[in-house]
């Protein structure tokens, strides 16, 4: 094993911090937001009035309180949260067991990569403006649904190939079960974090033990 790639929600962070801050952060500013960001934002409207036409502003409403992965409510998302993190609004939440341990496997040489459905830009905001301070040190990149679909094995794949490991080589942390079967799929090692003591394999990072084969970071 040389890397891994964590989830964010439910995984690295609580569900609750992207459910009840986040989401609810954006949804309250959508429409200025879009209204202050013509052009910025032009792109991202296109996208969503091509996949459903109509007031873009409206869908974008109704894909947050759907929790729809659509990349470009996730685009517009990361650039709402922007001004929360920066005006310390709110600081992204990172459950402490998950610090420690990505702290450690860093320290071991085991070069760690995100993948979430959120952005690119939204991942590096969470562990950069994170409670337990700047970790975005730790990482050595950030993968979104750009990618592809987070249940599909492909995706897992291009990430592989992407970082330059082997999938075997590659450990994947999630608390989704069909994620988790995805990456399976597609030939990494993976394990299912049920932080409520469920079905998972296990239920924080303590108890993640990843020994790094042939580590070196990047
Ligand atoms: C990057 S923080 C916001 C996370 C987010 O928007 C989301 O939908 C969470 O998805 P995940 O793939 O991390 O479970
Ligand atoms: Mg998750």
């Amino acid at each position: 094993m040389t890397a891994i790639l964590t989830d964010i929600e439910g995984t690295t962070s609580s569900i609750a911090f992207v459910a009840e801050v986040l989401f609810p952060y954006a949804r309250a500013r959508v429409a200025d937001y879009v209204a202050a960001h013509r052009e910025e934002t032009a792109a991202i409207l296109a996208e969503v009035t091509a996949t459903e036409p109509g007031d873009p502003v409206a869908t974008l409403i109704r894909w947050i309180d759907e929790d729809r992965k659509a990349t470009p409510l996730k685009a517009l998302q990361g650039m709402i949260w922007a001004d929360g993190y920066a005006s310390g609004a709110f600081r992204g939440h990172v459950y402490p067991d998950a610090v420690a341990g990505l702290r450690r496997w860093h320290a071991a040489g085991v070069r760690l990569y995100v993948f979430s459905s959120g952005s690119v830009a939204a991942q590096k905001l969470l562990f950069g403006y994170s409670d337990a301070g700047d970790l975005t040190p730790l990482f050595s990149g950030y993968f979104d649904t750009n990618m592809g679909a987070k249940r599909e094995a492909g995706s897992y794949a291009k990430i592989a190939e992407a970082i330059g490991d082997t999938p075997a080589d590659v450990l994947f942390l999630s608390d989704t079960p069909e994620e988790v079967a995805a990456a399976r799929e597609a030939g990494m090692e993976a394990r299912l974090i049920d932080r409520v003591g469920g079905e998972g394999d296990v239920s924080s990072f303590n108890e993640v033990h990843a020994t790094p084969a042939k580590a070196g970071a990047r």
